[in-house]
């Protein structure tokens, strides 16, 4: 039997999320861990393999990390990484503003896993991308960003799908499977 992951993070939300989006046949116990690790800055892929590394000095075991990024493509990817500090300041309404001098409004959702067997072990990522654009917030306020936040081909925004909706079409749902198929595939002889 292989060793539980914990999955380090802050987040309610998101452990709600993985947990529903990873189902029950998964081939490993997931143990959820609250720690509100420093996040570096730089590109993406950089601040979750600095995060897992953190993670994985917290934790004695094979350990995840998640990290969200919210990119406008008007502002080349901005916020980006940041988008907690432009959330937590600014509100949904704020993002909407933010790009109120541009007609281009389109956005991606990324969602980034971090993945260590242990503290000295090679970190691998799994990402997924939602494209979409960034509206007026409509809908629920418990998420997020989840109100401005419109994914391409809906006239719903994340926050007014129904979370199975979002779960099947989400960045996060693209990045948990390609986890989960690494787990289910390849990753036996690397770290059993
Ligand atoms: O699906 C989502 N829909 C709407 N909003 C979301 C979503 N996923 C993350 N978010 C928010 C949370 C935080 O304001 C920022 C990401 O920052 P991020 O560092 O990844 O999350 P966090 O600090 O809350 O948790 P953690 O302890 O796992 O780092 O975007
Ligand atoms: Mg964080």
């Amino acid at each position: 039997m292989s060793k539980p992951i914990t999955f380090v993070t802050g987040n309610a939300k998101k452990l709600d999320e993985v947990i529903s989006i990873l189902g029950s046949p998964f081939t490993r116990q997931i143990i959820p861990k609250k720690v509100d690790l420093p996040e570096l800055q730089g590109e993406v892929d950089e601040i979750c393999i600095k995060k897992c590394e953190e993670a994985a000095r917290h934790v004695q075991g094979p350990v995840i990390v998640e990290d969200t990024c919210l990119c406008f493509n008007a502002m080349k990817g901005l916020p980006g990484p940041y988008i907690k500090w432009f959330l937590e300041r600014l509100g949904p309404e704020g993002l909407y503003t933010m790009l109120e001098g541009w007609d281009d409004k389109s956005a991606q959702a990324i969602c980034t896993f971090a993945y260590a067997a242990n503290a000295h072990s090679k970190v691998i990522l799994f990402q997924g991308i939602t494209e979409g654009h960034i509206v007026y917030p409509r809908g629920p306020r418990d998420f997020g960003w989840d109100p401005c936040f419109q994914p391409d081909g809906y006239d719903k925004t994340y926050a007014e799908l129904a979370n199975t909706e979002k779960n099947s079409i989400s960045h996060r749902f693209k990045a948990v499977n390609k986890m989960k198929d690494y787990f289910n595939n390849d990753s036996l002889e690397q770290d059993s």
